[in-house]
C-alpha cells in the first residue's frame, strides 16, 4: 500500500458538475465537505427514491435533487455511486443506457470491484473506487482511493480535491487491498467506538459518572492518535512503552489484554471484515 497524504485542499474544479446516487450518510458527509470547500452548490446533484431525504439536502445545502438516477447520470460530469453494495446492481441497471464514457465514476461502495461496476454498466469506464469513513462528518475522514487505468491525472486530482474536503486521502497501489482499507479505515471508527463504549461501561461500574468517563476517554483516544501522528520518529511500540511503567498500572492492563489474546481478537476482526468485503463484492 502506498500512503500519500494531501493536507492541502486544491481549489475545486468549478466547471465540473458532481452527482451522488444515494443521498445517505456518506453522500451527505461528502456534500457537506464540498460545500465548505466552496464547490458551487448549483453544480452538486443527488438522487434518491426518498423525497424527504432529498428535501432535507436541498434545504441544508441548496443543491439540486431528483428521484431519477438516470436523469442525474445524464446530467453530471462526475458520478458518485453512494448506495449500499446490495443496491448497486439495481442502480447500474437503471443507468446503463446512459453514455458514461466521458464521465468520471467514483464508487464509495464496499466490496464491489471496478471490473464488476463496468460489467454491470456494460461500458469501459474511468472509475475510482474509494473507501471513506464517517469521521468525514467532522472533516477528519481517512479515504483510500484506487483508480483504474482509464482514469487520467486530472481526474485523479479532482478525486483528491473531493476527498480532501472530508479529510486525508491515500492512493492504494493494488485494488485487492481496498477490502483491507475498508477493514482498517472504513469500518474501524466502529471498532474504536466499541472500545470507548466498553471502557465507559467499565468506568461506570467502577463508580464514575458516564459524562466524566466520556470526556476522559474520548480525549485520551484523540490525544493518543494525535501524539502518534505528531511523533513519526517514535514507533507505536515505543509510545506504548513510554506509558507503561515497569510494575505499574498500564503494565497490569496490558498483561490482561495479552492474556486474553487481544492481538488475535483484533486480527480475526480485521480478517472477518476483509472477508465480508469480498462477499459483498460478489452478492447479487
Ligand atoms: N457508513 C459508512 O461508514 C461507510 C459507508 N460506505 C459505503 O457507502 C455506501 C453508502 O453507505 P451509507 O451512506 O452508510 O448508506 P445509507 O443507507 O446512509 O445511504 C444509502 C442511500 O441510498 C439510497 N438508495 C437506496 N436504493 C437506491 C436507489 N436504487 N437509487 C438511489 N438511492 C438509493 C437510500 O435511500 C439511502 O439514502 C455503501 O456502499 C457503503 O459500503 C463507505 C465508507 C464508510
Ligand atoms: O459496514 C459497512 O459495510 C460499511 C463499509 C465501511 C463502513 N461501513
Amino acid at each position: 500500500m502506498t500512503a500519500d497524504t494531501h493536507p492541502d485542499l486544491p481549489a475545486p474544479n468549478s466547471e465540473a458538475t458532481i452527482g451522488f446516487i444515494g443521498a445517505g450518510n456518506m453522500a451527505s458527509a461528502i456534500i457537506a465537505g464540498l460545500i465548505s470547500a466552496n464547490w458551487p452548490a448549483h453544480k452538486i446533484y443527488a438522487s434518491n427514491p426518498s423525497l424527504p431525504k432529498l428535501e432535507r439536502l436541498t434545504q441544508k445545502f441548496n443543491i439540486k435533487t431528483t428521484q431519477s438516477n438516470q436523469a442525474l447520470a445524464e446530467q453530471v460530469d462526475i458520478l458518485v455511486l453512494a448506495v449500499k453494495p446490495q443496491k448497486l446492481a439495481d442502480v447500474c441497471s437503471q443507468i446503463k443506457s446512459v453514455d458514461l464514457s466521458h464521465k468520471l465514476i467514483i464508487s464509495v461502495a464496499a466490496g464491489w470491484p471496478i471490473q464488476r461496476i463496468e460489467q454491470n454498466l456494460q461500458q469501459q469506464l474511468a472509475v475510482v473506487r474509494t473507501m471513506p469513513n464517517t469521521p468525514a462528518f467532522v472533516g477528519e475522514g481517512a479515504s483510500g482511493l484506487f483508480a483504474n487505468s482509464r482514469v487520467n491525472q486530472q481526474q485523479k486530482r479532482i478525486t483528491e480535491t473531493i476527498f480532501n474536503a472530508i479529510g486525508t486521502t491515500s492512493w492504494i497501489a493494488a485494488e485487492a487491498q481496498m477490502d483491507t482499507v475498508t477493514a482498517i479505515a472504513g469500518s474501524s471508527p466502529a471498532y474504536f467506538f466499541l472500545m470507548m463504549e466498553s471502557m465507559i461501561t467499565a468506568a461506570v461500574q467502577a463508580g464514575m459518572s458516564e459524562k466524566t468517563a466520556f470526556e476522559l476517554i474520548t480525549q485520551a483516544m484523540k490525544g493518543a492518535a494525535t501524539l502518534a501522528q505528531s511523533t513519526p520518529n517514535k514507533s507505536l511500540e515505543q509510545l506504548r512503552k513510554e506509558v507503561t511503567s515497569p510494575g505499574g498500572t498500564t503494565a497490569a492492563a496490558i498483561a490482561s489484554f495479552k492474556s486474553n489474546e487481544f492481538e488475535d481478537i483484533v486480527r480475526k476482526a480485521v480478517d472477518a471484515s476483509i472477508q465480508r468485503g469480498k462477499e459483498l463484492g460478489q452478492l447479487n
